[in-house]
């Protein structure tokens, strides 16, 4: 059996080689540029690594401090689980399941709520009790059918202006917006300060060139930031930040009106994003990539439906089984003026479902119905689907662009 034991900043580097082993890639030293900014902004003091009963490392598990934005414009501190490996001679052999359980015990021990993660393969992390909960697509549009229906959605607000930073300009206003942005949406992680110090907080994590141009309302506030690079003929958007839909337009706009410019790629955006409904050609927009992106393990069932805000008044009685633990519980939600009472009862319910699709319904970003249609949670009457996709439902679909 292998030994799990947590880790201090004297293991950066023993960390970083294991990490590597399990990727396959050579090891790099942490702060050089490219992936050395990531490995700089690792809490040591969070992570784990496991241990062969000879004492070489053979796995590696780590967790971020986020807070994590809900239905309802709540935020929670989470911790993002990032940077887990297993060496290929060890796989297959229970140290992933081992750090899991490490892990995850120890954040319900810390009381924390919910847990979130991106899989660098769908099949890792269901059976830990995670479920895929945000997804992100990528657009595509040809800048010579980029025409709005609209021609005056694209010019900024009377007065206001959209500008370019110089990158070592923008730290602040670029944090700023970011921070005002993030607790608006839900799926949205902060990006701790650390990161922006690093230059971490800036897509890609890395130092390579980016473009940033700043949308500022008529008060001359910054309100909205794009963050792209040309290549080619090519230009990529690897985010717009702005909880505001008409400057999200500007500064979809500002990059599609570069010259020179043949497409642009949105690389990041929300599954039904207004963008697309813009164009007078719907079909100047090509979606792609369209995948999972945060995962979401709900650690305490009460407390994570309590501290989500809700749209509509309602009662559902919820049957949770969380086979990693061995629990199961059936809880009453109700739901009055967007707050939502949790308690034990023993009524009969009206769906039962495993913790990870929990995880997936929990942020609004799967309704409830399209998981009884796949199989996964069980109706126990004809309205039963229906009255979960009513109360579970947002106003916006939750999205997460930030990698970690
Ligand atoms: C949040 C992040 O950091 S995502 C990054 C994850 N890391 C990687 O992708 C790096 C490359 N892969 C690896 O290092 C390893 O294969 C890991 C970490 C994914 C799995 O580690 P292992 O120690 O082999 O996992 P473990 O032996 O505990 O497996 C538990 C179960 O999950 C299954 N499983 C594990 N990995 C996978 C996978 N990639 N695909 C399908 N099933 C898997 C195992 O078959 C096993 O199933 P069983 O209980 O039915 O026998």
């Amino acid at each position: 059996m292998v030994e799990i034991r947590p880790t201090t900043d004297e293991d950066l580097e023993v960390f970083v080689d294991t990490l590597h082993a399990a990727f396959g890639r050579f090891p790099e030293t942490p702060g050089e540029d490219g992936g050395g900014v990531w490995w700089s902004a690792l809490e040591m003091e969070r992570n784990l690594l496991a241990l062969a009963p000879d004492g070489r490392p053979v796995g590696t598990a780590g967790a971020y401090s986020f807070e994590l934005t809900l239905p309802g414009e709540t935020v929670v501190p989470v911790s993002g689980v990032t940077a887990v490996g297993v060496v290929p001679s060890h796989r297959r052999q229970g140290v992933l399941t081992a750090m899991m359980r490490h892990q995850l015990t120890e954040l319900k021990g810390r009381g924390e709520v919910l847990s979130v993660l991106l899989a660098s393969e769908a099949l890792i992390y269901r059976r830990f009790g995670y479920g895929p909960a945000t997804s992100t697509q990528r657009m595509t549009v040809r800048r010579h059918q980029s025409a709005f229906a609209d021609p005056r959605a694209g010019t900024p607000a009377p007065g206001g202006s959209v500008e370019l930073l110089r990158r070592a300009d923008g730290g602040a206003v670029l944090e700023e917006v970011y921070d005002r942005y993030r607790r608006t949406r839900p799926g949205a992680l902060s990006r701790p300060p650390r990161w922006w110090a690093l230059g971490a907080g800036q897509p890609p994590v890395a130092k390579a060139p980016r473009h940033v141009a700043v949308h500022r309302d008529a008060d001359g506030n910054p309100d909205g930031y794009a963050s792209y690079s040309l290549d080619g003929e090519t230009l990529t958007v690897d985010e717009i930040i702005t909880a505001d839909d008409a400057v999200f337009a500007a500064l979809a706009r500002f990059a599609l009106d570069h010259d020179l410019v043949d497409k642009v790629v949105f690389k990041h955006v929300p599954p039904a994003h207004p963008l697309r409904y813009r164009f007078a050609d719907y079909r100047a927009a090509e979606v792609s990539n369209d995948t999972d992106w945060l995962w979401v393990r709900v650690l305490d069932v009460p407390r994570a439906l309590t501290a989500r805000g809700w749209l509509s008044d309602g009662e559902l009685v919820l049957d949770v089984h969380d086979p990693f633990f061995g629990e199961r519980g059936r809880h009453l939600l109700t739901v009055r003026d967007g707050k939502a009472e949790c308690v034990p009862t023993d009524r009969d319910p009206d769906l039962s479902l495993d913790v990870s699709d929990l995880g997936s319904v929990y942020l609004g970003g799967t309704a409830p119905s399209t998981l009884v249609g796949a199989g996964h949670i069980r109706a126990h009457h004809t309205e039963a689907a229906g009255l979960a996709d009513a109360l579970f439902r947002t106003e916006r679909p939750p999205h997460c662009l930030h990698w970690f």
